[in-house]
Parts: structure tokens; sequence; C-alpha cells
């Protein structure tokens, strides 16, 4: 359902993805790993059509999200690490008017927003205004605007951030019951969120893939490691140390 291939983005002098390949299968949960400043939001971004590669290509759904930004997008739903709130808005009110820019009206509309309002726990505070909301729920908000117009590819970069240990559980739980029927692509800097929600991880480090495999086999990339955490240690360079380096 989404396939990246030898996706490059430079800036300025800078490469910040250096010729990515990879692709997500329906009923994949794909994390996606790597220090600060590694390229995975600019990969995103790449993904999601928000930036225009330098060179290489996505596809979503078969669909080119250069040639054909308009017709991919449809395909997806993408939870940015800032998502703006319409804040004077109820939160049904927020989603209704998420669901028309997305095309989706009348009797339409009203089940689009009672299904994300259930999925994402989200009925008990539907006519609350969303500036009164808490982060949590907020951040709940920001989830069900992306999946309104139930996408086949979606795209979350760092969605359990901020969060509190209980809602980071749920968060967790949603996007793995989720990823069942669809392809789900999350950054994240919480490993153990790898092994709770993902079926498959992707490490980059200083803009390339360093590691691609299952929770499990990454685990076997370093002999005798006991956790992720350990391997992502092994494999990847700290910012501090690349701005050494450099
Ligand atoms: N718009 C931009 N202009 C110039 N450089 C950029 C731009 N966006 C990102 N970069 C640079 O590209 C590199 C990759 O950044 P990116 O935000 O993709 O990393 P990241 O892996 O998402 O990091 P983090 O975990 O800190 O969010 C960094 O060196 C960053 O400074």
């Amino acid at each position: 359902m989404i396939q990246v291939k030898n996706l490059i983005k430079v800036f300025g002098t800078k490469v910040a993805v250096d010729d990515v390949s990879f692709s997500v299968e329906k009923g994949e949960v794909l994390g996606f790993l790597g220090p600060n400043g590694a390229g995975k939001s600019t990969t995103m971004r790449m993904v999601t059509g928000y930036f225009r590669p330098t060179s290489g290509s996505v596809k979503l759904c078969g669909v080119d999200m250069v040639e054909e930004p308009e017709l991919a997008k449809q395909r997806l739903g993408y939870l940015p690490e800032n998502a703006p709130l319409y804040s004077d808005m109820t939160v049904a009110s927020f989603l209704g008017f998420c669901a028309e820019l997305r095309g989706i009206h009348g009797a339409a509309r009203t089940k689009a927003i009672d299904r994300v309002l259930d999925l994402c726990f989200l009925d008990s505070v539907r006519n609350q205004s969303v500036d009164t909301l808490s982060k949590g729920y907020r951040h709940r908000t920001c989830f069900a605007q992306s999946i309104i117009h139930d996408p086949d590819v979606l795209i979350l970069d760092e969605p359990t951030d901020g969060l509190d240990p209980n809602q980071k559980h749920e968060v967790r739980g949603m996007i793995k019951r989720m990823g069942q029927d669809k392809a789900i692509i999350f950054s994240t800097h919480i490993l153990e969120e790898v092994e709770a929600a993902c079926s498959r991880a992707i490490i980059i480090d200083r803009g390339k893939i360093v590691a691609d495999g299952t929770p499990e086999s990454l685990k076997k990339l370093v002999p005798g490691a006991a956790s992720l955490d350990e391997v992502f240690r092994k494999i990847t360079k700290p910012d501090t140390a690349q701005k050494k380096a450099a």
C-alpha cells in the first residue's frame, strides 16, 4: 500500500534523507525509529506529500504522490507532530468540519463522526469545546481527524508524545487495532512502543536505513542484546556524536 523508492531529500548542503526505500503492506504497523535529526520527519513529510522529494518516488495504493497528489492524499490520514485544532469548536463540530473538507456530507458525515468518536474514546466529550479539553483528549481529537475518512494508509508522527502512561497504552492499542486493515507508519522514540504495537520496524540513522525487520529479528542483529533499546544504541550514533564528527 505504501511504496517508497530511492527517496532523497537535500536541504542546501544537508542530505536529510539519503536513498531510502521500503514498502508497507495492508495489515502492517511499521515503527519508524532513529535518533534526533536522523530524517524520520522529513521522510514522513515526503510520504504525505508535504515535502517534494529531491529525487525518488512515493506511491500510496499505487498512486504517485508527486504526479497525482490529490488522489494519493485521499487514501491517506496524517497525524503531524504538532497537529492544529480549531479551539472554539466542539469536538463533534470540529470532526464534522474535517469530514466536510474530505468531501463527506449528510448522513455519511454523521456516521463518520460517530465512528471516530467511538474509536478514539471521545464520546464523553463530543459536545465539549476543544479549548477546554485535557492534553490527552485534545491529542485523541487530532488522531480522530486523521482517520475521519477511513484512510487505507495512516502516517503518525510521534503519536504518543506528551501523553500519560494510560493514554499511551490506549493510543498504542488503537494503532494496533487499526493496523489490522490499514498500512500504518508511526515514528517514535519509545522502543517499548515498537514491541507493543508494531509488526515491523525500520531504524534510520543519518538519513539511511540501518535496520529493517520484526522487533524480534532486530534484537538478533546485536548478539547478546536483551532489548531493542540496546540494539538501537549499538547501531545508531547519538546526535551529539554526529555534531562532534561534523
Ligand atoms: N526545512 C528544513 N530545512 C533545512 N534543514 C532541515 C529542514 N527540515 C529538517 N532539516 C534537517 O534535516 C535533518 C533531518 O531532520 P528530521 O526532522 O527529519 O529528523 P528527525 O529524525 O525527525 O528528528 P527528531 O527525532 O529530532 O524529530 C536534520 O539535520 C534537520 O536539521
